[in-house]
C-alpha cells in the first residue's frame, strides 16, 4: 500500500465525502439513488454513521511510530489493511467494467473483494481480475436450492474462499426511491451469473416466472431486465438448522461459511452453535429493517458474546480512517465498506476505486499513527472512549 500522502493525489476529492458529492454527478438518478438511499425514512442509514461519533479515540505518544503496519488477515490472506470491499449488486450501472474495475483495483491494492451474487460481472471473470484478493462470494440462499448449489460448484472451482451467506434479507426491504423511481436494471446489462445460462448449466428464466408467491411489495425491486433472478434475493424461508448444514455441506473444506447480517448477540451464539466459519455484523447498509441498531452499536454485545471462537467482522457507515479504528477497538476483526466503492467507481472506474481505497487505507494508517499503535492487532479498547449526550466521558 502507497505511504499516507501528506500530498494527496486528486486534490478534489480529500475524502470519501467529497467522493460521494463528485459522484453523485457522475451516475443518473435511478442508480445514484438505488446506490444511496436506506429502507423507509433511513434512518438505520443515518444512524450508522452517526453512532461513530460517540466514540473518542485516546492517543498514546511517545512511542516509536516511524514504521506502522496496517496489513490484516482475513480468510487466510494477509490484506494491505482490515478494509474489504463490501459485496454490493449491479456495479455495472455506476461504470461499464462494473465489478472488474473493482476487482482489479482490489488487486492492485491488495484489499479484499466480496462479489455480489447479483454482479452484472461473472464471478469467473472478477476472480481473473482481482486475483487473490477476489476472497468472497456473497450468496443469497434461493428456495430453489440447486440454483445456489450451482453457484456455489462455480465459485468452489473458480477459487473462491468463502461464501458470505446474507442472512437479513428473508424479505426485500422497502426502498421508497426504488418504487419512485419504477428502478429496473437497463436492457443492456445482465445479472451475469445467471442471466442468458451463464453459469454454464443454468437453465433460463421467462421473466416473471420468479415472482409467483411474492407481493407487490416484494416484486417491485426486481429489475425488468429480460432475465433477472432479483426476487429470489429474499427468502423468507431461511433457518439455521436445515440451511447452514445444507451450505456447509455444499461448502466443503474449500470455502468458509460466513453469515452477513448478524446483528445480536443471541444469533451470534447460534452462528457458533451451528458451525458458521464467521460473522459480518451488518444491517445492509441500512437498506433492510429501518430502525435497526446501528451496526457499530450491535458489535460490542457480539464481540462480548463470542469470545473470539469465530472471527467477528463489521460494515454500515465506514467512512473514515478513524471508524476503522473504533470498530477494530470495539473487537472487530475486520471492516467493510459497501457504497464508498460505488462513488469511486462512477466516478472514474477503476482509477475511482484506487481513489477511494488509497483514501480510507491513508486515513487508517495515520489514524494509527496519531493513536501510537504500529500493528493492527494492538489495537483495543484501551484506545477509545464512550462519549454520551451530556459530554460525560467513560472508559470502555
Ligand atoms: C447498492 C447496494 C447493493 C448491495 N447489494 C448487496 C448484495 O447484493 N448482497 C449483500 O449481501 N449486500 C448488499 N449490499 C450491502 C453491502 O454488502 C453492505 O452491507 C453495505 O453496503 C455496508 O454499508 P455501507 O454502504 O454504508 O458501507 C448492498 C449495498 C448497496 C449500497
Ligand atoms: C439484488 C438486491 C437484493 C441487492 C441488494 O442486496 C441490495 O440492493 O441491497
Amino acid at each position: 500500500m502507497p505511504p499516507p500522502s501528506a500530498t494527496p493525489h486528486d486534490l478534489s476529492c480529500l475524502h470519501l465525502r467529497d467522493l460521494e458529492r463528485i459522484a453523485a454527478d457522475c451516475m443518473d438518478r435511478q442508480t445514484r439513488d438505488y446506490y444511496n438511499e436506506g429502507a423507509d425514512a433511513s434512518m438505520t442509514l443515518a444512524e450508522n454513521h452517526t453512532a461513530y461519533n460517540k466514540y473518542r479515540i485516546r492517543p498514546r505518544v511517545l512511542r516509536d511510530v516511524s514504521r506502522v503496519n496496517p496489513s490484516a488477515s482475513v480468510l487466510d490472506f494477509t490484506a494491505s489493511c482490515p478494509i474489504g470491499v463490501a459485496p454490493t449488486a449491479m456495479q455495472c450501472l455506476a461504470h461499464p467494467d462494473g465489478e472488474i474495475a473493482t476487482a482489479a483495483a482490489c488487486k492492485e491494492a491488495g484489499v479484499a473483494m466480496g462479489l455480489s451474487s447479483f454482479a452484472t460481472k461473472s464471478l469467473e471473470d472478477v476472480k481473473a481480475a482481482g486475483g487473490d484478493t477476489a476472497r468472497v462470494l456473497q450468496l443469497y440462499l434461493f428456495e430453489e436450492r440447486e440454483e445456489s448449489a450451482r453457484l456455489i460448484r462455480r465459485a468452489r472451482k473458480a477459487g473462491y474462499k468463502a461464501v458470505f451467506l446474507t442472512v437479513d434479507t428473508p424479505v426485500l426491504g422497502r426502498r421508497n426511491l426504488e418504487i419512485k423511481n419504477k428502478f429496473k436494471l437497463p436492457p443492456h446489462l445482465r445479472i451475469a451469473n445467471f442471466a442468458d445460462g451463464a453459469n454454464g448449466e443454468g437453465k433460463e428464466e421467462k421473466s416473471g416466472d420468479s415472482e409467483a408467491g411474492y407481493t407487490e411489495g416484494e416484486k417491485r425491486v426486481m429489475p425488468r431486465g429480460p432475465v433477472t433472478f432479483h426476487s429470489h434475493a429474499a427468502n423468507p424461508t431461511l433457518e439455521w438448522g436445515r440451511d447452514i448444514t445444507w451450505l456447509k455441506k455444499e461448502c466443503g473444506e474449500d470455502m468458509k461459511v460466513y453469515v452477513k447480517g448478524v446483528a445480536t448477540a443471541e444469533d451470534a451464539l447460534l452462528a457458533i452453535k451451528y458451525g458458521v466459519d464467521g460473522i459480518v455484523v451488518s444491517n445492509h447498509g441500512g437498506r433492510q429493517l429501518d430502525g435497526a441498531l446501528a451496526t457499530v452499536d450491535a458489535l460490542p454485545e457480539i464481540v462480548e458474546a463470542v469470545q473470539k471462537k469465530i472471527p467477528v467482522h463489521v460494515d454500515g457507515g465506514i467512512r473514515h480512517g478513524t471508524d476503522v479504528f473504533k470498530a477494530l477497538a470495539l473487537g472487530a476483526d475486520f471492516v467493510w465498506i459497501g457504497r464508498p466503492v460505488l462513488w469511486g467507481l462512477a466516478y472514474k472506474g477503476k482509477e475511482g476505486v484506487d481513489l477511494c481505497l488509497r483514501l480510507i487505507s491513508d486515513e487508517f494508517k495515520l489514524c494509527m499513527a496519531l493513536a501510537g499503535v504500529t500493528s493492527v492487532k494492538d489495537i483495543s479498547k484501551d484506545y477509545l472512549v464512550k462519549i454520551d449526550r451530556s459530554g460525560f466521558v467513560s472508559r470502555l
